[in-house]
C-alpha cells in the first residue's frame, strides 16, 4: 500500500514534525507540502534537519491539485483555515486530519464563542470524529474527517479518563494545572515567544479563559456520561517541547494507592502509547520527548482525599503530529504504531 499524502501548512512546527515522522513511514508517500511564506523553496532548506529525508519543494496551496494527488490531507494551519479544505475533501471523498481546532467542538456556537471565528462548515461537525484513539478508537476507524485533539486536552483527558469512566471523582472538583514548551505557540514570530521573554522565566497565561477548556469539558463529559466542569490553567515553560499536566480531583470515596494504580493499569493495559509508570515513579517531559507516548503517574493523597495524576507528553508528537499519524494509521487499517514506535532519546 502507498498512501499519498499532502501536508497543508507543512512549514509550521507541527507540519515539519509530520514530515519527520512520515519520512520514516513505510506506507506513506509525501506528494505535496504547502507553505505561505516559503513558496518554491526546497523543504529541507526551511528545515535542514530533514536534509536528504525530503526532496519536495514547498508550494502554495492549490487545493484542487492537492485533492487530485492525495488520499489523505493533513491540515496544520491556524484555526479557521481548515473548513474550506474539509468541505472540498468531503465532496471528493478524501480523508482529512485537521491538527487545528476547527472540528473539535461539536457545537458551532461554542466554537464561535471561544475562537471568535464564524464556523464555515457547520454541516461537517456531525461527521467529524475527535481523534483521541485511546478513548475513541472505533469511531476514528470509520472517519473521513478527524479532528486531532489539542495538546493540553490530550494530556488532561488521558490523565482523567480512568477516573471518570469508573466514576471515582467528584465531577466539579477537577483542577488541571498544565505547563507547555514554547513550540506549542507555533513557529510564527511573537513577542511572547522571544528567547528573552521565555528564558529563565515561568508564567501562567489565559487563566480561566483558555480555548482548550470547552474541548476538555466536552470530551470528559462524554466519558463521564454527564456534564464535567474543570479549572484549567496553562503555563509557559522555558523549554522547546513538552507538556506536563498535574491534575487534581476529589475522590468520591476513599481508595488505596494500590487500588487506583490497578485501575489505571487495567484501563490502559492494551494501549501501546500510554505508559502508567510504576508506583512512586513520576513522569518527566524528557522521558517522552520526540515520542508518541503519554506517561502517567497516579497518587492518592489520603490526607486531603484527592487523587493527583501527573501526565507528560511531547506537545508536537502525542499532542499533535504523532497523534495525527496514529489516527491516519487507524483510518488506513495499519498497525497503530507504524512510524511511531520507540522510546525517547534522553536517559
Ligand atoms: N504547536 C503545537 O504544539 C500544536 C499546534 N496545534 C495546532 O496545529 C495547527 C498548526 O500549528 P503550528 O504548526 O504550531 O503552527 P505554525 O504557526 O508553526 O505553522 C502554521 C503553518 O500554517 C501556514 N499558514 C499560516 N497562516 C496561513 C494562511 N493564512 N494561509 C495558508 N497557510 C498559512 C504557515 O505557513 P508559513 O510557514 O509559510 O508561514 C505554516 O506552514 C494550529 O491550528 C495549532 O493550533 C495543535 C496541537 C499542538
Ligand atoms: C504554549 C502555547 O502557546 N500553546 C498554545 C496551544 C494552542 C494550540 O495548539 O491550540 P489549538 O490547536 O487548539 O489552536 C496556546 O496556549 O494557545
Amino acid at each position: 500500500m502507498s498512501i499519498k499524502i499532502s501536508i497543508i501548512g507543512a512549514t509550521g512546527y507541527t507540519g515539519a514534525e509530520l514530515v519527520r515522522l512520515l519520512s520514516g513511514h513505510p506506507e506513506a508517500e509525501l506528494v505535496a507540502l504547502t507553505t505561505q511564506s516559503y513558496v518554491d523553496m526546497p523543504f529541507w532548506e526551511v528545515y535542514p534537519h530533514l536534509y536528504k529525508y525530503n526532496q519536495l519543494i514547498a508550494e502554495k496551496m492549490d487545493l484542487a491539485r492537492l485533492l487530485d494527488q492525495s488520499d489523505v490531507l493533513f491540515v496544520a494551519l491556524p484555526h479557521g483555515h481548515a473548513m474550506p479544505v474539509a468541505l472540498e475533501a468531503a465532496r471528493r471523498g478524501k480523508v482529512v486530519i485537521d491538527l487545528g481546532a476547527d472540528f473539535r467542538l461539536n457545537d458551532y456556537r461554542v466554537y464561535e464563542e471561544w475562537y471568535k471565528v464564524e464556523h464555515g462548515a457547520r454541516e461537517l461537525l456531525g461527521t467529524a470524529v475527535y481523534g483521541l484513539p485511546e478513548v475513541n478508537r472505533a469511531a476514528v476507524g470509520k472517519a473521513s474527517l478527524v479532528a486531532n485533539p489539542g495538546c493540553y486536552p490530550t494530556s488532561a483527558i488521558l490523565a482523567l479518563a480512568p477516573l471518570l469512566k469508573n466514576k471515582l471523582v467528584n465531577l466539579r472538583s477537577i483542577i488541571i494545572d498544565s505547563k507547555s514548551g514554547v513550540s506549542g505557540a507555533g513557529r510564527g514570530l511573537s513577542l511572547g515567544s522571544h528567547f528573552s521573554e521565555v528564558n529563565q522565566n515561568f508564567k501562567a497565561y489565559n487563566v480561566a479563559i483558555h480555548r482548550h477548556t470547552p474541548e476538555i469539558e466536552q470530551e470528559l463529559g462524554k466519558i463521564a456520561g454527564e456534564a464535567v466542569t474543570v479549572s484549567f490553567t496553562p503555563h509557559l515553560l522555558p523549554v522547546t517541547r513538552g507538556i506536563l499536566s498535574t491534575v487534581y480531583a476529589e475522590l468520591a470515596s476513599p481508595l488505596r494507592q494500590e487500588e487506583i494504580q490497578e485501575i489505571f493499569l487495567d484501563y490502559y493495559q492494551d494501549e501501546y502509547f500510554v505508559r502508567v509508570l510504576p508506583q512512586g515513579m513520576l513522569p518527566q517531559i524528557k522521558w517522552v520527548a520526540g515520542t508518541n507516548h503519554c506517561d502517567l503517574g497516579v497518587t492518592v493523597d489520603t490526607r486531603t482525599g484527592r487523587v493527583v495524576v501527573i501526565s507528560a507528553i511531547d506537545n508536537l508528537v502525542k499532542g499533535a503530529s504523532g497523534q495525527a499519524v496514529q489516527n491516519m494509521n487507524i483510518v488506513c487499517g495499519l498497525p497503530e504504531y507504524t512510524a511511531l514506535a520507540g522510546p525517547a532519546l534522553y536517559p
